[in-house]
């Protein structure tokens, strides 16, 4: 059987710190008889992520996340537990492990900056024996998914942030790896960059089966890649499971928004039972339901009883305030099942 890409079993990492007195006799006292105060960063944490699968790990800042990438990527020894990368312990192996994963860090470049692109490429294939069919192969197929074409000559220091993170995802899925890590891929990004970019992760994990752990504080990128998301929270796991339950859970309300035939006049409207009116202006009309006493059918069914509607649409619950929600605590006060 294929190993796991990512396992880990009761993760732990704690730093030392060294606590230092003030002045030149406490810097020398601590030369001889250093004093910690500890920090733990991530506390038993386990989960395990399947082949091709795209994980959102979320979190606030100072949950764990870099620590967590950082230890299964091989950067940092856990003080405890267990990871195993596609089977091996990532800190022991990391010349192995470093074959089979890519990382792309949002603000830090890995590419060198005074070459051309198209030089970083070629050596960065070269160090990762990437025959040569291969590599053009793969460098066709990212210049026209990434739009690279004009790119490729230009050196990484005379990039916009957008352009030098499509050169970052080509140069860190060249040797293709089978795990890619992404911490922030789309930050500071436009919207059409970030389009570009997610379209290009969902077609690695989707067509070559790569797996994807994700970091981001953009719920966009949830939204569009994820369907698991793991979140975070002072070093613990406090949930792990389908983006969808946890919508469905929190999202007690939906909208849903209908075009009339004629201008309205909702004087005369009987708001069906559950919903609340948000906004009736020339021939929309937006109401508010809550899922527990209503559903979008029979609210639907009501309206389109007394109004000639031409079309309506149902907003799907708004995956920021949830994601705040939870942030705040909510999770700690309900139970939900993953
Ligand atoms: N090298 C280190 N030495 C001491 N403490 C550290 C070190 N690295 C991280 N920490 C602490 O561990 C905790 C977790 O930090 P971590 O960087 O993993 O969080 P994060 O979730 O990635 O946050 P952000 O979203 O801000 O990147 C924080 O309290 C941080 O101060």
């Amino acid at each position: 059987m294929e190993p796991l890409p990512i396992d880990v079993r009761n993760l732990q990492k704690t730093f030392a710190i060294p606590r230092k007195e003030p002045g030149l006799l406490g810097a020398v006292k601590g030369l001889f008889k250093p004093e910690y105060q500890y920090k733990t960063a991530v506390n038993g944490l386990s989960f395990q992520v399947g082949k091709g699968e795209v994980v959102g790990y979320i979190g606030v800042n100072g949950a764990g996340k870099s620590t967590t990438i950082k230890i299964l990527t091989g950067i940092l020894a856990p003080t405890g537990g267990q990871v195993r990368i596609l089977g091996r312990d990532p800190f022991k192996n990391r010349v192995a492990n470093a074959k089979d994963i890519g990382v792309v860090f949002g603000q830090r470049t890995q590419l060198w900056w005074d070459l051309a692109l198209i030089e970083s490429l070629r050596l960065i294939a070269r160090m990762y024996d990437v025959p040569e069919s291969r590599y053009k192969t793969l460098l066709e197929e990212f210049s026209h998914l990434l739009d690279l074409d004009e790119l490729l000559s230009k050196p990484i220091r005379t990039m916009s942030l957008g352009q030098k993170m499509r050169a970052e995802l080509a140069a860190t899925l060249i040797h293709e790896p089978k795990i890619v890590y992404l911490d922030e891929p789309t930050i500071g990004l436009d919207i059409m960059a970030k389009q570009r970019i997610r379209d290009f992760i969902k077609k690695q994990s989707q067509e070559r089966d790569v797996t994807v752990l994700l970091t981001t504080h953009d719920l966009g990128d949830i939204e569009e890649l994820c369907q698991r998301i793991i979140i975070i929270d002072n070093g613990h796991i406090i949930y792990d499971g389908q983006l969808s339950t946890i919508k469905n859970h929190f999202g007690t309300h939906r909208t849903i928004t209908f075009e009339t035939a004629e201008t309205l006049n909702t004087s005369r409207l009987l708001l069906p039972k559950g919903s609340e009116l948000l906004s009736a202006e020339g021939n929309k009309l937006v109401l508010k339901f809550n899922r527990s006493e209503a559903s979008a059918s029979l609210v639907a069914a009501q309206v389109m009883q007394q109004l000639e509607v031409q079309d309506f649409q149902l907003q799907e619950p708004d995956l920021t305030s949830i994601i705040s929600q939870i942030y705040q605590g909510a999770l700690h006060r309900e139970k939900v099942m993953g």
